[in-house]
């Protein structure tokens, strides 16, 4: 699928200048302990929505007419906070349209979808502002990490929710945290070309949790990785998922982390239907 590069938004006019300077940003405070994390976890949790995500006959028609193609014929999806789930399926059954639809790059053309325990579409938009939708409540993660060459991995982090109007300190607390939680805070200092590719994929993660979002959506975030980095990207996302109370959707091809999900969702012609446990075993073997 074809990525919608993060960084297209990223126009360096409209940052805030003490990047443009290259001048360090906010005060250090201390980190949260790991107690402090996981209290907050906890909150969150006795609080959240039982479905992260519910997409309830989702349609989209392209264009009209002869030529009207009908990418998305009534898609019903249900994930849960904190689960991971693989999205499948062959060229051109729908997989980047109903991305796009969830991730509001795009208007579906009816059906209802909530997110985070909102209705968000209801044969039309029921939020106001779509790109503070994408940016507060929806991570991205791409094939590519796309991080800001010029920004180093903390303040790559840290961007998105000074953005959504964080105080400086609270974002940059909030990177350091996440870096932490990924493994990645000794490179909190470095270059994005500093990195290796691992490491990248592993700050573009903590990107897309950098506002807590209730939902991540990840496109072919193992497609370029060999075997064991890929598992390790999974686990990753598992684990953060778990954390942060997050649901994911990974779509892909990659049959190396097929078994690593409990529940795959299959969209073919334009429907979606979940496999079975017999078929997730047949896709982990391969067959
Ligand atoms: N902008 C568009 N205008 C018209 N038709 C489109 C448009 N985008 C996608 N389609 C059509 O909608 C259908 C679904 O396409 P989509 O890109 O969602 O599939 P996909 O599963 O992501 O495919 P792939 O795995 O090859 O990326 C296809 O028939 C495609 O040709």
């Amino acid at each position: 699928m074809r990525c919608a590069g993060w960084s297209r938004s990223s126009s360096s006019a409209c940052w805030p200048a003490r990047w443009r300077s290259g001048r360090p940003c906010g005060s250090i405070r201390p980190r949260r302990s790991g107690a402090e994390v996981k209290a907050r976890v906890d909150a969150e949790k006795a609080t959240e929505p039982r479905v992260a995500i519910l997409l309830e006959g989702v349609r989209k028609r392209y264009g009209r007419g002869d030529t009207a193609v009908d990418a998305l014929k009534g898609v019903d999806m249900r994930v849960a906070p904190g689960e991971v789930v693989g999205l499948i399926g062959p060229s051109g059954s729908g997989k980047s349209t109903l991305l796009k639809c969830l991730g509001a790059v795009i208007e579906p053309t009816a059906g209802r979808m909530t997110l985070g325990g909102e209705l968000i579409y209801d044969d039309g938009w029921k939020i106001p502002d779509l790109r503070a939708l994408r940016r507060d409540r929806i991570g991205f993660v791409f094939q590519a990490p796309y991080l800001i060459p010029f920004l180093d991995v903390t303040d790559n982090v840290a961007l998105l929710p000074m953005l959504a109007g964080r105080p400086n300190s609270e974002a940059r607390d909030r990177a350091r945290e996440l870096l932490d939680a990924l493994g990645v805070s000794h490179r909190a200092k470095a270059q994005p070309s500093e990195l290796s590719g691992g490491e990248q994929q592993r700050v573009a993660i903590a990107r897309a949790l950098a506002n807590r979002p209730p939902v991540i959506l990840a496109d072919e975030p193992t497609a370029p990785l060999d075997s064991e980095r890929a598992l390790g990207v999974m686990k990753i996302l598992e684990q953060m998922a778990g954390q942060y109370r997050t649901a994911i959707i990974v779509v892909t091809h990659d049959e190396k982390i097929m078994p690593t999900f409990r529940r795959i969702y299959q969209i073919r012609d334009g429907r979606t239907a979940e496999l079975s446990e017999a078929e997730r075993a047949g896709l982990a073997r391969g067959a």
